[in-house]
């Protein structure tokens, strides 16, 4: 591990990562790797999540030959220094921000959408400049292989290299050090991450989860709200960080709420769900068993089947949740989804308010204003008022959460900056020494009143009164050189 990371970094500090040019063609052989090998990327992808090749398209692939254009597009001018504003004492000087690349980047994917959630943060960190150490899921093994397999054909095979490994390699990937650590997955393994990375003073970026809620308010198209609901809370099984992990409203929309998603159910998988091709099935048995355990003393009010051999769960919709049980507790990250019953408005946000900090709130109403008060009086890493999922798509935002839901961002410019040191850059002239007087020792009580004026912009008479003259002065004496000549 450690002879790789050593590998990686001789070929960061050879300088190759850096030119404008070299960045873009990387980007470029990246989309040629997606277009030329999507058949395999696609069935790799479709076998570890029993998904079908359309739906992995759609949610990951598009993603990221999106994120890639938008890259190529807008690098040239990222990448340039750009000016910032003077102050009294640097007026004569070039002032100006230089992004450069962090160094050795090591980025650690999830396993739940495993192309994008690995090939996005690259993106980001090729465009920035920097050698990358790609540390694919365990979980999702036929990506990873694939990944294994691609990337060294297409991207430079010293700067940007593939580690595959479980928990035993990852954790000795951990202690190399690294200009950054970019990580999604679960709250528990983000605080591992965070303490191998202060051993060094290595930034992170965590990309965590958290129990993401739906607010239902009454003066609302309920027709609409839940068919959105259910798409989101049922693509990839449940399976998405971003995905709404429990409802809340007031009692009486319960059973409408209910009837409704299970009508939309049908619309979406059939009446057979499990011949449906685009429900997909839980990664493992671990955590299949887990979701089960969240049943436990619920009322079911439909779903629940479950069969073992293929790990397949039902959607699955809980009504009058406990907010003490299980069930609220953790993430669930799965295809179940409670219904918390809440008086109104203000009890939803107190709710929200008590528990920690999830990755993504949705609130739905005709309501504008609710919307906006939603917004205002909560915190969460994103919010989409009357959809779901859906601010994960726009490259313009960043993507991060916030308290326990993660620190950091990325996604477009994000990413680029995310993955850059902004490098303040001041560059002066050895002339004008006369100028800097003002700063040197001794120290005087008339140096510190000239600072005063000239930083914090505080007048007193006498000076203004001083500099008054000395600017007449020099009126005077431009006039008079210039009728003497
Ligand atoms: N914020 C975001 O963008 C996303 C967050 N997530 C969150 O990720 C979670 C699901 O993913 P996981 O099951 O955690 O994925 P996982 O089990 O695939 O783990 C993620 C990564 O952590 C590594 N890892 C696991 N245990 C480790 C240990 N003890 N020491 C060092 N490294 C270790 C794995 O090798 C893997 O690369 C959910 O909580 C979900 O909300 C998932 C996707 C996106
Ligand atoms: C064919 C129509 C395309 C519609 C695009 C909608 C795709 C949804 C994207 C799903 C998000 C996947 C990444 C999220 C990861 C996570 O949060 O765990």
């Amino acid at each position: 591990m450690e002879l790789e990371v050593r590998r990686v970094r001789q070929a960061f500090l050879s300088g190759r990562s850096r030119p404008l040019r070299f960045r873009l063609q990387q980007l470029e052989a990246l989309r040629r790797m997606v277009q030329e090998r999507e058949k395999d990327i696609l069935a790799a992808i479709a076998s570890d999540l029993c998904k079908s090749e359309f739906n992995v398209y759609s949610q990951e692939v598009i993603t990221v030959l999106g994120e890639i254009d938008f890259m190529l597009e807008n690098l040239p001018e990222w990448v340039t220094a750009k000016p910032v504003k003077k102050n009294v004492l640097t007026m004569l000087d070039e002032a100006y921000i230089q992004p450069q690349p962090l160094g050795v980047v090591l980025i650690i994917g999830a396993w739940n959408y495993p192309f994008v959630l690995t090939i996005q943060p690259l993106i980001g960190a090729i465009a920035a400049g920097n050698a990358v150490i790609i540390k694919p899921s365990e979980l999702s093994e036929n990506t990873a292989k694939i990944l294994a397999k691609l990337l060294p054909q297409y991207l430079d095979q010293d700067l940007y290299i593939i580690i595959n490994g479980g928990v035993e390699e990852t954790t000795e990937l951990l202690k190399q050090r690294f200009d950054h650590i970019f990580y999604t997955g679960n709250t528990a393994v983000g605080k591992i991450i965070m303490e191998a990375a202060a051993k060094h003073l290595t930034p992170v970026t965590l990309e965590l989860g958290g129990k993401s809620p739906c607010y239902i308010d009454k003066d609302c198209d309920l027709d609409i709200v839940c068919r959105r609901i259910t798409w989101g809370k049922y693509m990839n099984c449940g399976q998405t960080c971003i995905a709404p992990d429990y409802i809340l409203c007031e009692a009486s929309l319960q059973n409408q709420i209910v009837w409704k998603i299970k009508e939309t159910v049908k619309e979406f998988y059939g009446e057979n769900i499990k011949e449906s091709p685009d429900y997909e099935r839980i990664i493992n048995l671990r955590h299949f068993k887990r979701i089960l355990s969240l049943l436990e003393g619920q009322k079911i009010a439909f779903g629940g089947e479950t069969d073992e051999a293929t790990r397949y769960i039902a959607p699955t919709v809980l009504t009058d949740v406990d907010p003490k049980t299980k069930v609220m507790q953790e993430e669930i990250f799965g295809p179940i989804l409670p219904i918390v019953p809440v008086k109104n408005v203000d009890e939803a946000i107190n709710f929200i308010n008590e528990r920690e900090k999830p990755l993504a709130l949705y609130v739905f109403s005709h309501n504008h204003k609710l919307i906006k008060r939603m917004i205002d009086e909560t915190s969460s890493g994103g919010v989409t008022g009357n959809d779901v999922i859906m601010h994960f798509m726009l490259n313009s935002f960043p993507f991060g959460g916030v308290g326990s839901s993660g620190m950091g961002a990325y996604h477009g410019k994000h990413s680029f900056d995310t993955f850059s040191h902004q490098r303040p850059c001041l560059l002066k002239s050895l002339k004008r020494e006369g100028a800097n007087k003002l700063r040197y020792p001794p120290n005087s009580q008339s140096k510190v009143d000239w600072g005063k004026f000239f930083l914090l912009k505080r007048f007193n008479k006498e000076k203004l009164g001083l500099l008054l003259l000395t600017f007449l002065g020099i009126v005077a004496a431009v006039l008079v050189k210039a009728e003497y000549y």
